[in-house]
């Protein structure tokens, strides 16, 4: 079976952030991701990692404010030098938290100019980051705009015009099956059209964002399939729990087993 990761922006919060990082272990997550690590200090992340073992597998670039807001800016018209600035900052972080991808959220956008200051902040960034740290890896994610009104990239055709455009080795695609089903309607085609460009996965039962199980889409025949296909990145699980984060586990448990 794949290695799975929780998400700790939407796993284990019963418990202070800093706490979540053992949740995961005890659960038997493989990883952890983090959609903005920016409010804890580095210190106190690095520390939690070294004393779980566990690799941070993903961050997010900053919204543009800390307290939420639009998601991110990377395809808004004029707002390149703030893109150049919080993309340092996220490398930064990443860095030093040894986060393996760094999300780079397009914001709120639409258009030609857009999707053409989207594609030149994307290369600027794939160069900066080959040069300055070239053990991270850049993804960019289709996200569906019911959940995310107004979100640039929100369809994976286009999210693959951009990755051909930008055609560079360190940025790929961030495989969100929820968003997929949410946006194609089939998650299984989309995966077979665009999967191989996957550096990174997302999962989430369509029905209310809920536990991963045999529903709309049919997980344990992806996991299945995914170790079939060798991929070989993290599978994380990005939902919001029904009740406990505990009690919403044995689709954990199941995938484990059926390794
Ligand atoms: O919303 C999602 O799906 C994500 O993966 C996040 O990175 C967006 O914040
Ligand atoms: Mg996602």
């Amino acid at each position: 079976m794949p290695k799975f990761a929780a998400n700790l922006s939407f796993l284990f919060k019963e418990g202070p952030f800093i706490e979540r990082f053992s949740a995961a272990m005890a659960a038997g997550f493989d990883a952890v991701e983090v959609l903005f690590p920016y409010d804890t200090p580095a210190k106190d992340i690095i520390e939690v990692l070294r004393i779980t073992g566990l690799p941070l597998i993903l961050i997010n670039t900053p919204p543009p404010n800390y307290t939420g807001g639009a998601r991110g800016f990377a395809a808004t018209v004029g707002g390149e030098e703030r893109f150049q600035h919080d993309f340092r900052r996220a490398l930064r972080f990443a860095d030093a938290l040894g986060a393996r991808h760094v999300h780079i959220m397009a914001g709120e956008a639409d258009g030609g100019a857009a999707h053409d200051t989207f594609v030149a902040n994307l290369t600027w960034a794939a160069e900066f980051a080959a040069k300055k740290s070239p053990q991270r890896s850049l993804t960019i994610e289709p996200i569906n705009t019911t959940d995310m009104p107004g979100y640039f990239l929100n369809d994976f055709d286009q999210a693959a015009e951009i990755l051909d455009q930008v055609g560079a080795p360190n940025l790929g695609l961030q495989f969100d099956a929820y968003h997929a089903h949410k946006i194609t309607g089939d998650m299984p085609a989309t995966w077979a059209k665009h999967g191989a460009r996957a550096v990174h996965i997302q999962i989430a039962d369509p029905d209310g964002r809920r536990e991963p199980v045999a529903g709309a889409i049919d997980y344990p025949a992806f996991f299945a399939q995914l170790d079939a296909e060798g991929y070989a990145g993290y599978v994380s699980a990005e939902y919001t729990p029904r009740t406990s984060t505990d009690a919403g586990l044995k689709w954990l448990k199941a995938a484990k087993t059926a390794a």
